[in-house]
């Protein structure tokens, strides 16, 4: 059995760097894992990659003979990857067991909300019983600055777990310039728990184009505490307890952690349980480190 970590998330969340420092993390840890591109656009990959997709088929192909946009291109190639997926599993077949892969996924979100391609290849690999796999939700951790933009975020992540049939880890990426632009509402953990949404409400701006919304976000909003499913872990690829906690989580995800069949002995179950972090132990250094105030929530003085 190999296992795999399915690295997905809008444009520019961080997926390619995402890969490249989890590739070198986990070497550094002894691992041998591999990278996958699965992005035909990526034409300037860091790193290495045992497959690339581009080799079958790339989006300036598709756009020139199938006379498309590059949008239209980029669902061509993986249309063409799903229907071609004996390419892909020929590549990966002789990688031998306990090999980690990253599948580094291109960030079109139409993939993670309607689209089935990704969805159908990731389910085929996994019926084929050699390889097990969780997905990586990458998401810039810029966006908790909004109220209206996190519980978009929050709508995007919860689509994206229903829609992608994997064990599901989401990720705010970029942690350590969360407050670049604007500082938080609330502690980090507000974020990562997604702890109390209707607070978050009280701060949606009152200008008339946003106010028109409101009853749209309550509802979005109580629509998401229904499914209590979305929580985030955060990172910034350059932290390795961030990076330790992510790969931990996928780990456990994707079944790495218990090792083959006969591996999963209850003794090993319970010694992890027992390893369980409390939840603020879990976000506190990252808040200290990238969150400047941490008295939050603020006043309305503060405004
Ligand atoms: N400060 C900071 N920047 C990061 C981090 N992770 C990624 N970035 C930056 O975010 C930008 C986008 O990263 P990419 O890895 O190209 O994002 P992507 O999701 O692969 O982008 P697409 O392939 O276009 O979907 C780059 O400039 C990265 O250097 C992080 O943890 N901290």
């Amino acid at each position: 059995m190999i296992f795999g970590q399915v690295v997905i998330g809008p444009p520019g969340s961080g997926k390619t760097t995402y890969c490249k420092a989890m590739q070198e993390f986990m070497k550094g840890l002894g691992r041998n894992v591999e990278i996958i591109n699965m992005d035909p656009g990526n034409d300037s990959l860091p790193y290495k990659c045992i497959v690339d997709v581009s080799d079958l088929i790339t989006v300036n192909d598709a756009m020139s003979y199938m006379k498309l946009g590059p949008n239209g291109g980029l669902v061509y190639c993986m249309e063409y990857l799903e229907k071609n997926i004996d390419w892909l599993i020929d590549q990966i077949k002789h990688l031998p067991d306990k090999h980690f892969v990253l599948f580094d996924c291109p960030g079109q979100i139409e993939f993670y909300t309607h689209h089935q391609s990704i969805n159908n290849i990731f389910q085929t690999l996994t019926k084929s019983k050699r390889i097990s796999l969780c997905a990586v939700y990458l998401v810039d951790s810029h966006y908790c600055t909004d109220p209206c933009q996190f519980i978009s975020v929050l709508i995007a992540s919860l689509g994206a777990m229903l829609r992608i049939e994997l064990p599901h880890i989401n990720v705010l990426s970029k942690v350590d310039i969360i407050e670049k632009q604007a500082s938080l509402l609330f502690n980090l953990d507000f974020f990562t728990e997604v702890l109390d949404l209707k607070k978050l409400l009280d701060y949606v701006p009152s200008d008339p184009f946003i106010a028109k919304y409101k009853k749209l976000n309550n509802c979005l909003a109580g629509m998401i505490e229904d499914y209590s499913l979305v929580s985030f872990l955060a990172l910034h690829v350059e932290d390795r307890y961030s990076m330790l906690r992510v790969m931990k989580a996928a780990d456990k995800a994707c079944g790495y952690l218990f090792g083959s069949e006969d591996e999963r002995t209850i003794d090993k179950l319970f010694s992890h349980a027992m390893a369980a972090e409390f939840d603020y132990e879990k976000i506190a250094s990252l808040q200290e480190k990238y969150v400047c105030n941490s008295t939050k929530p603020i006043s309305e003085d503060d405004l």
